[in-house]
Protein backbone atom coordinates (compact mmCIF):
# COMPACT_ATOMS: atom_id res chain seq x y z
CA UNK A 1 0.00 0.00 0.00
CA UNK A 2 1.25 3.48 -1.17
CA UNK A 3 1.41 6.08 1.88
CA UNK A 4 2.15 9.68 1.49
CA UNK A 5 5.95 9.02 3.33
CA UNK A 6 8.75 9.68 0.76
CA UNK A 7 11.35 7.06 1.47
CA UNK A 8 13.74 8.10 -1.24
CA UNK A 9 14.47 11.95 -2.56
CA UNK A 10 16.69 13.11 -5.07
CA UNK A 11 17.54 16.92 -5.41
CA UNK A 12 19.49 18.03 -8.31
CA UNK A 13 21.43 15.03 -8.71
CA UNK A 14 24.96 14.97 -10.94
CA UNK A 15 27.07 11.89 -11.40
CA UNK A 16 30.42 12.21 -13.50
CA UNK A 17 32.79 9.94 -14.24
CA UNK A 18 36.75 11.41 -14.63
CA UNK A 19 38.14 14.69 -14.55
CA UNK A 20 38.99 17.44 -16.65
CA UNK A 21 38.93 17.42 -20.00
CA UNK A 22 37.69 13.78 -20.31
CA UNK A 23 34.98 14.50 -17.74
CA UNK A 24 31.49 12.83 -18.76
CA UNK A 25 28.52 13.75 -16.73
CA UNK A 26 26.18 10.55 -16.98
CA UNK A 27 23.86 12.22 -14.44
CA UNK A 28 22.60 15.58 -14.98
CA UNK A 29 20.73 17.09 -12.34
CA UNK A 30 17.58 14.54 -11.20
CA UNK A 31 14.94 15.69 -8.96
CA UNK A 32 13.19 12.46 -7.53
CA UNK A 33 10.87 11.48 -4.64
CA UNK A 34 9.77 7.70 -4.04
CA UNK A 35 6.99 7.26 -1.73
CA UNK A 36 6.73 4.10 0.72
CA UNK A 37 4.65 1.60 -0.70
CA UNK A 38 4.94 2.39 -4.46
CA UNK A 39 7.07 0.53 -7.07
CA UNK A 40 9.19 3.43 -8.96
CA UNK A 41 10.09 2.18 -12.56
CA UNK A 42 12.66 3.65 -14.53
CA UNK A 43 13.11 3.76 -17.98
CA UNK A 44 15.51 4.74 -20.49
CA UNK A 45 17.29 3.96 -23.66
CA UNK A 46 21.10 2.47 -23.47
CA UNK A 47 23.49 4.92 -21.56
CA UNK A 48 20.81 6.99 -20.80
CA UNK A 49 22.05 7.36 -16.62
CA UNK A 50 19.79 4.45 -14.84
CA UNK A 51 23.23 2.46 -13.36
CA UNK A 52 24.35 5.93 -12.82
CA UNK A 53 21.64 7.12 -11.12
CA UNK A 54 20.85 3.96 -9.23
CA UNK A 55 24.08 3.24 -7.52
CA UNK A 56 23.87 6.93 -6.33
CA UNK A 57 20.65 5.98 -4.92
CA UNK A 58 21.87 2.70 -3.47
CA UNK A 59 25.07 4.21 -2.01
CA UNK A 60 27.49 2.55 -3.73
CA UNK A 61 28.74 5.76 -5.66
CA UNK A 62 28.83 9.25 -3.99
CA UNK A 63 26.71 12.23 -6.20
CA UNK A 64 28.95 14.60 -7.91
CA UNK A 65 26.24 17.38 -6.93
CA UNK A 66 23.31 17.45 -5.42
CA UNK A 67 21.53 15.88 -2.67
CA UNK A 68 20.43 12.10 -1.86
CA UNK A 69 18.07 10.96 1.19
CA UNK A 70 17.30 7.47 1.32
CA UNK A 71 15.00 6.32 4.59
CA UNK A 72 16.07 9.98 6.46
CA UNK A 73 19.95 9.19 5.42
CA UNK A 74 22.82 9.83 2.70
CA UNK A 75 23.29 6.27 1.46
CA UNK A 76 27.18 6.70 0.78
CA UNK A 77 28.17 8.04 3.42
CA UNK A 78 25.99 6.92 6.26
CA UNK A 79 25.85 3.59 4.32
CA UNK A 80 26.22 1.62 7.15
CA UNK A 81 22.50 2.83 8.33
CA UNK A 82 20.90 2.25 5.60
CA UNK A 83 22.22 -0.45 3.52
CA UNK A 84 20.95 -3.14 5.98
CA UNK A 85 17.29 -2.01 5.56
CA UNK A 86 17.85 -2.33 1.51
CA UNK A 87 18.40 -5.36 -0.79
CA UNK A 88 19.88 -4.63 -4.43
CA UNK A 89 19.96 -6.89 -7.30
CA UNK A 90 22.38 -5.30 -9.69
CA UNK A 91 22.37 -5.53 -13.36
CA UNK A 92 25.51 -8.08 -12.97
CA UNK A 93 26.28 -9.80 -9.86
CA UNK A 94 29.08 -11.84 -8.86
CA UNK A 95 28.83 -15.39 -7.18
CA UNK A 96 32.22 -17.83 -6.24
CA UNK A 97 30.80 -20.20 -9.19
CA UNK A 98 32.17 -23.54 -7.47
CA UNK A 99 29.52 -22.86 -4.44
CA UNK A 100 26.06 -24.80 -5.14
CA UNK A 101 23.02 -22.37 -4.97
CA UNK A 102 21.89 -23.49 -1.72
CA UNK A 103 25.69 -22.55 -0.81
CA UNK A 104 25.68 -19.38 -1.76
CA UNK A 105 22.28 -18.31 -0.29
CA UNK A 106 23.53 -20.04 3.06
CA UNK A 107 26.46 -17.71 2.77
CA UNK A 108 24.55 -14.55 1.87
CA UNK A 109 22.12 -15.80 4.12
CA UNK A 110 24.79 -14.69 7.32
CA UNK A 111 25.52 -11.50 6.79
CA UNK A 112 22.21 -10.41 7.12
CA UNK A 113 20.37 -9.58 10.36
CA UNK A 114 16.90 -11.15 10.63
CA UNK A 115 16.68 -12.81 6.96
CA UNK A 116 14.23 -15.04 5.48
CA UNK A 117 14.74 -18.76 5.99
CA UNK A 118 16.94 -19.93 2.67
CA UNK A 119 14.98 -22.63 1.78
CA UNK A 120 11.51 -20.15 1.80
CA UNK A 121 13.81 -17.29 -0.83
CA UNK A 122 14.66 -20.00 -2.78
CA UNK A 123 11.10 -21.27 -3.46
CA UNK A 124 10.07 -17.91 -3.68
CA UNK A 125 12.08 -18.05 -7.07
CA UNK A 126 11.17 -21.53 -8.22
CA UNK A 127 14.98 -22.76 -7.33
CA UNK A 128 14.24 -25.33 -4.92
CA UNK A 129 15.51 -28.12 -6.90
CA UNK A 130 18.09 -26.76 -7.95
CA UNK A 131 19.65 -25.87 -4.39
CA UNK A 132 21.94 -28.66 -5.28
CA UNK A 133 23.56 -27.38 -8.23
CA UNK A 134 27.03 -25.63 -8.75
CA UNK A 135 26.22 -22.17 -9.71
CA UNK A 136 28.53 -22.33 -12.49
CA UNK A 137 25.98 -24.77 -13.78
CA UNK A 138 22.86 -22.66 -13.47
CA UNK A 139 21.47 -20.82 -16.84
CA UNK A 140 21.59 -17.69 -16.80
CA UNK A 141 17.60 -17.30 -16.24
CA UNK A 142 18.56 -19.31 -13.05
CA UNK A 143 21.39 -16.91 -11.43
CA UNK A 144 18.67 -14.00 -12.08
CA UNK A 145 16.34 -15.20 -10.26
CA UNK A 146 18.85 -16.27 -7.29
CA UNK A 147 20.17 -12.33 -7.58
CA UNK A 148 16.45 -11.91 -6.94
CA UNK A 149 16.64 -14.37 -3.67
CA UNK A 150 19.45 -13.00 -2.10
CA UNK A 151 17.84 -9.47 -2.79
CA UNK A 152 15.21 -10.26 -1.35
CA UNK A 153 16.27 -12.54 1.77
CA UNK A 154 16.98 -9.54 4.18
CA UNK A 155 13.60 -8.29 4.34
CA UNK A 156 14.33 -5.14 2.43
CA UNK A 157 12.42 -1.80 3.09
CA UNK A 158 13.57 -1.08 -0.29
CA UNK A 159 14.38 -3.18 -3.26
CA UNK A 160 16.49 -1.95 -6.22
CA UNK A 161 15.69 -4.18 -8.90
CA UNK A 162 18.29 -3.53 -12.08
CA UNK A 163 16.70 -5.59 -15.13
CA UNK A 164 15.58 -8.10 -12.94
CA UNK A 165 14.08 -10.10 -15.77
CA UNK A 166 16.60 -9.86 -18.16
CA UNK A 167 17.14 -13.07 -19.80
CA UNK A 168 14.32 -14.87 -18.15
CA UNK A 169 11.77 -16.74 -20.56
CA UNK A 170 8.20 -15.15 -20.25
CA UNK A 171 6.82 -17.68 -17.71
CA UNK A 172 9.90 -17.30 -15.33
CA UNK A 173 9.36 -13.05 -15.96
CA UNK A 174 5.51 -13.41 -15.05
CA UNK A 175 5.97 -15.35 -11.70
CA UNK A 176 8.86 -12.61 -10.93
CA UNK A 177 6.50 -10.25 -10.87
CA UNK A 178 3.99 -12.03 -9.01
CA UNK A 179 6.61 -11.94 -6.21
CA UNK A 180 7.18 -8.73 -6.66
CA UNK A 181 3.28 -7.59 -6.22
CA UNK A 182 3.46 -10.28 -3.10
CA UNK A 183 6.44 -8.03 -1.87
CA UNK A 184 4.23 -4.70 -2.33
CA UNK A 185 1.76 -6.05 -0.87
CA UNK A 186 3.70 -6.49 2.18
CA UNK A 187 4.88 -2.53 1.70
CA UNK A 188 8.28 -3.18 0.39
CA UNK A 189 9.23 0.08 -1.53
CA UNK A 190 10.38 -0.85 -5.25
CA UNK A 191 12.56 0.85 -7.52
CA UNK A 192 12.92 -1.04 -10.75
CA UNK A 193 14.69 -0.31 -14.29
CA UNK A 194 13.94 -2.27 -17.16
CA UNK A 195 13.82 -2.57 -20.92
CA UNK A 196 10.71 -4.02 -20.88
CA UNK A 197 7.58 -1.75 -21.06
CA UNK A 198 5.52 -4.46 -20.35
CA UNK A 199 6.99 -4.90 -16.90
CA UNK A 200 6.32 -1.24 -16.60
CA UNK A 201 2.74 -1.08 -17.43
CA UNK A 202 2.42 -4.08 -15.72
CA UNK A 203 3.67 -3.32 -12.30
CA UNK A 204 4.53 0.52 -11.83
CA UNK A 205 2.60 2.96 -9.96
CA UNK A 206 4.96 5.97 -11.30
CA UNK A 207 7.91 6.08 -13.48
CA UNK A 208 10.10 8.10 -14.77
CA UNK A 209 12.13 8.17 -18.43
CA UNK A 210 15.55 9.18 -18.82
CA UNK A 211 17.30 10.15 -21.63
CA UNK A 212 20.96 11.36 -21.58
CA UNK A 213 21.20 12.18 -17.94
CA UNK A 214 17.85 13.97 -17.14
CA UNK A 215 14.24 12.46 -16.43
CA UNK A 216 12.00 13.44 -19.16
CA UNK A 217 8.92 12.02 -18.69
CA UNK A 218 8.01 11.09 -15.47
CA UNK A 219 4.12 10.34 -13.60
CA UNK A 220 1.62 7.37 -13.77
CA UNK A 221 1.33 5.07 -16.55
CA UNK A 222 -1.57 7.20 -17.81
CA UNK A 223 0.42 10.47 -17.24
CA UNK A 224 2.96 9.61 -19.36
CA UNK A 225 0.68 8.21 -22.06
CA UNK A 226 -1.65 11.37 -21.74
CA UNK A 227 1.35 13.44 -22.76
CA UNK A 228 1.84 11.44 -26.08
CA UNK A 229 0.09 11.56 -29.55
CA UNK A 230 -2.27 9.18 -31.06
CA UNK A 231 -1.16 8.77 -34.86
CA UNK A 232 -3.08 7.84 -37.83
CA UNK A 233 -0.55 6.68 -40.79
CA UNK A 234 -2.14 6.17 -44.36
CA UNK A 235 -0.65 6.24 -48.39
CA UNK A 236 -2.99 7.84 -50.97
CA UNK A 237 -2.57 9.42 -54.58
CA UNK A 238 -5.04 12.16 -53.81
CA UNK A 239 -3.22 15.01 -53.60
CA UNK A 240 -5.85 16.91 -50.98
CA UNK A 241 -5.44 14.35 -48.28
CA UNK A 242 -1.76 14.65 -48.94
CA UNK A 243 -1.05 18.15 -48.39
CA UNK A 244 0.17 19.58 -44.69
CA UNK A 245 -1.41 22.70 -44.62
CA UNK A 246 -5.00 21.27 -45.55
CA UNK A 247 -4.93 17.90 -43.06
CA UNK A 248 -3.18 20.46 -40.67
CA UNK A 249 -7.29 21.89 -40.59
CA UNK A 250 -9.04 18.64 -39.51
CA UNK A 251 -9.98 18.74 -35.80
CA UNK A 252 -7.39 17.70 -32.79
CA UNK A 253 -4.42 17.89 -34.97
CA UNK A 254 -1.52 18.57 -32.41
CA UNK A 255 1.46 18.93 -35.11
CA UNK A 256 1.97 19.78 -38.56
CA UNK A 257 1.62 16.42 -40.46
CA UNK A 258 4.54 14.96 -41.84
CA UNK A 259 4.04 13.75 -45.38
CA UNK A 260 7.13 11.63 -47.19
CA UNK A 261 7.73 8.49 -49.24
CA UNK A 262 6.30 6.46 -46.28
CA UNK A 263 3.34 8.05 -46.51
CA UNK A 264 0.98 10.81 -44.71
CA UNK A 265 1.48 10.91 -40.74
CA UNK A 266 -1.10 12.34 -38.58
CA UNK A 267 -0.60 13.49 -34.80
CA UNK A 268 -3.88 13.78 -33.18
CA UNK A 269 -4.63 14.44 -29.38
CA UNK A 270 -8.44 12.89 -30.11
CA UNK A 271 -8.06 10.01 -32.37
CA UNK A 272 -11.92 9.61 -33.48
CA UNK A 273 -11.93 12.93 -33.74
CA UNK A 274 -9.55 13.40 -36.36
CA UNK A 275 -10.13 9.89 -37.96
CA UNK A 276 -13.88 10.72 -38.38
CA UNK A 277 -13.35 13.70 -40.38
CA UNK A 278 -10.35 12.61 -42.67
CA UNK A 279 -12.81 9.88 -43.64
CA UNK A 280 -15.08 11.73 -44.51
CA UNK A 281 -13.23 14.06 -46.36
CA UNK A 282 -11.85 10.98 -48.36
CA UNK A 283 -15.32 9.79 -49.03
CA UNK A 284 -15.87 13.07 -50.78
CA UNK A 285 -12.84 13.08 -52.51
CA UNK A 286 -13.50 9.19 -53.73
CA UNK A 287 -9.78 8.73 -52.53
CA UNK A 288 -8.84 5.71 -51.17
CA UNK A 289 -6.26 5.41 -48.54
CA UNK A 290 -4.21 2.39 -48.53
CA UNK A 291 -2.35 0.87 -45.81
CA UNK A 292 -4.81 2.72 -43.03
CA UNK A 293 -3.71 2.83 -39.29
CA UNK A 294 -4.96 4.49 -36.37
CA UNK A 295 -2.99 3.99 -33.38
CA UNK A 296 -3.55 5.10 -29.96
CA UNK A 297 -1.31 6.61 -27.57
CA UNK A 298 1.14 4.09 -25.81
CA UNK A 299 4.14 3.95 -23.59
CA UNK A 300 6.44 2.53 -26.27
CA UNK A 301 5.15 5.25 -28.69
CA UNK A 302 6.25 8.51 -25.51
CA UNK A 303 9.81 5.99 -25.23
CA UNK A 304 10.16 5.86 -28.65
CA UNK A 305 9.74 9.43 -29.39
CA UNK A 306 11.91 10.29 -26.91
CA UNK A 307 14.42 7.84 -28.03
CA UNK A 308 14.65 9.50 -31.36
CA UNK A 309 15.23 12.58 -29.52
CA UNK A 310 11.54 14.21 -30.10
CA UNK A 311 10.39 14.53 -27.05
CA UNK A 312 13.09 16.22 -24.65
CA UNK A 313 11.59 19.24 -24.35
CA UNK A 314 7.34 18.16 -25.22
CA UNK A 315 6.24 17.89 -21.94
CA UNK A 316 8.13 18.36 -18.41
CA UNK A 317 8.43 15.94 -15.79
CA UNK A 318 6.72 16.22 -12.70
CA UNK A 319 8.60 13.82 -10.47
N1 LIG B 1 32.81 3.87 -15.19
C1 LIG B 1 32.44 4.67 -16.19
N2 LIG B 1 33.30 5.53 -16.75
C2 LIG B 1 32.92 6.36 -17.75
N3 LIG B 1 31.68 6.38 -18.28
C3 LIG B 1 30.77 5.54 -17.76
C4 LIG B 1 31.09 4.63 -16.70
N4 LIG B 1 29.98 3.92 -16.40
C5 LIG B 1 29.04 4.36 -17.23
N5 LIG B 1 29.49 5.33 -18.05
C6 LIG B 1 28.75 6.05 -19.10
O1 LIG B 1 27.67 6.73 -18.48
C7 LIG B 1 26.52 6.69 -19.31
C8 LIG B 1 25.36 6.12 -18.53
O2 LIG B 1 25.60 4.76 -18.29
P1 LIG B 1 24.60 3.87 -17.42
O3 LIG B 1 25.20 2.52 -17.27
O4 LIG B 1 24.25 4.61 -16.19
O5 LIG B 1 23.33 3.83 -18.38
P2 LIG B 1 22.02 2.93 -18.30
O6 LIG B 1 20.87 3.85 -18.50
O7 LIG B 1 22.02 2.11 -17.06
O8 LIG B 1 22.21 2.04 -19.60
P3 LIG B 1 21.75 0.52 -19.95
O9 LIG B 1 20.28 0.56 -20.17
O10 LIG B 1 22.51 0.27 -21.20
O11 LIG B 1 22.15 -0.35 -18.80
C9 LIG B 1 26.90 5.88 -20.53
O12 LIG B 1 27.23 6.76 -21.58
C10 LIG B 1 28.12 5.09 -20.08
O13 LIG B 1 29.00 4.84 -21.16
Amino acid sequence: MTTSETVITLTGLRRSYGTGRTAFEAVRGVDLAVARGELFALLGTNGAGKTSLLEVVEGIAPATAGTVEVLGHDPYRQRHQVRPRMGIMLQEAGFPADLTTAETARMWHGTLGRPRPVEQCLAMVGLSHRAGVRVSSLSGGERRRLDIALAVMGRPEILFLDEPTTGLDPQSRRNSWELVRSLLAEGTTVVLTTHYLEEAEELADRLAIMHAGEIVRSGTVADVVASEPARIRYRTVDTALTDPAELAGLPAVSATPRTGASGVEIETGDLQATLTALLVRAEQAGAVLEHLEASPASLERAFLTIAEGRGADAVPAAA
